[in-house]
C-alpha cells in the first residue's frame, strides 16, 4: 500500500503529517518506530481506512484487513469464542472454525474460550484481539503496540505466533511500537518517524530471517 503526499492536519495550527509519502511492499512486516504523539496510530488508522487524510491520497491494494488496536476492544456480553467467531460466519464454516481453536490454543486461551472479557486479564483479552485479527487472514494486518502491557514471556510467544503466520501467508503488516529490539525483531523494514510535521528519519531493511519462526 502507498500514502502518496498526504497531509493531515488538525484545527488550523496542528499540522501531524505534509506531504507525506510511504511505500510499504507487499508481503512485508514494516514497523513503524517514533516517540509518543508523533503520529504512529494516526498513520496506522489511515492504513485502514478509519481515517481520511486532509490531503493527499492512500492506495490501498489489500481487500481484506485485520486490525488490533492498542487496547482490545472485545464485544463485552460475547465469549472469548464469541468474540473470534464474530469475524467469521460460524454457520456451516467449520475449516474456519477449527482455524480458530487452533489459534486460540496457540495464545494459550484454550482454558478461557466460555470465559467473558471481564473475567480475563489484560494481557489475556490483548491475545484475543490478535487471535481476531489473524483469523480471517487478511492481506493487510495493521497492528498497533499489539504487544505492549504483555509480560516478556507472553510478548515473546506472541511475536513468534505473528512471525508463524506471516510466514505462512506473507500478509503486508503495519506494526507500530516503541520497542526498537521488537521492531527489529519483527519488521523486514523499520522505519523512524520524528519532526514536525512528522517525516521519516530513518528507514532500514533488515536482514533477520534467522530470527523468524
Ligand atoms: N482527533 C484528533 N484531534 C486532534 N488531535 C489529534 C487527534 N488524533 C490525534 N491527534 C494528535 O495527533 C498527534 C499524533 O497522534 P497519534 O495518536 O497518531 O500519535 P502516536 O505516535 O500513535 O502516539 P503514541 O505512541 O502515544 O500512541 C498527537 O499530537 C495527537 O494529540
Amino acid at each position: 500500500m502507498q500514502f502518496k503526499q498526504v497531509t493531515v492536519k488538525y484545527g488550523n495550527h496542528r499540522t501531524i503529517f505534509e506531504d507525506f509519502s510511504l511505500d510499504l511492499t507487499a508481503g512485508q512486516i514494516t514497523c513503524i518506530m517514533g516517540a509518543s504523539g508523533i503520529g504512529k496510530t494516526t498513520l496506522l488508522r489511515m492504513a485502514a481506512g478509519l481515517e481520511q487524510p486532509s490531503g493527499g491520497m492512500i492506495h490501498r491494494m489489500e481487500t481484506s484487513i485485520g486490525i488490533v488496536f492498542q487496547e482490545p476492544r472485545l464485544l463485552p456480553f460475547q465469549t472469548v469464542l464469541e468474540n473470534v467467531q464474530w469475524v467469521f460466519d460460524r454457520e456451516g464454516n467449520t475449516e474456519t472454525n477449527r482455524y480458530a481453536l487452533s489459534l486460540l490454543e496457540k495464545a494459550g486461551l484454550t482454558h478461557v474460550l466460555h470465559d467473558y472479557p471481564h473475567q480475563l486479564s489484560g494481557g489475556m483479552k490483548q491475545r484475543v484481539a490478535i487471535v481476531r485479527a489473524f483469523v480471517s487472514s487478511p492481506q493487510l494486518l495493521i497492528m498497533d503496540e499489539p504487544f505492549q502491557g504483555l509480560d516478556a514471556w507472553t510478548k515473546r510467544e506472541m511475536q513468534k505466533l505473528l512471525l508463524l503466520l506471516w510466514n505462512k501467508e506473507k500478509p503486508t503488516v503495519l506494526l507500530a511500537t516503541h520497542d526498537q529490539e521488537e521492531a527489529f525483531a519483527l519488521g523486514n523494514r523499520v522505519i523512524v518517524l520524528g519532526g514536525t510535521p512528522a517525516a521519516i528519519i530513518d528507514d532500514r531493511s533488515t536482514d533477520r530471517e534467522e530470527l523468524r519462526g
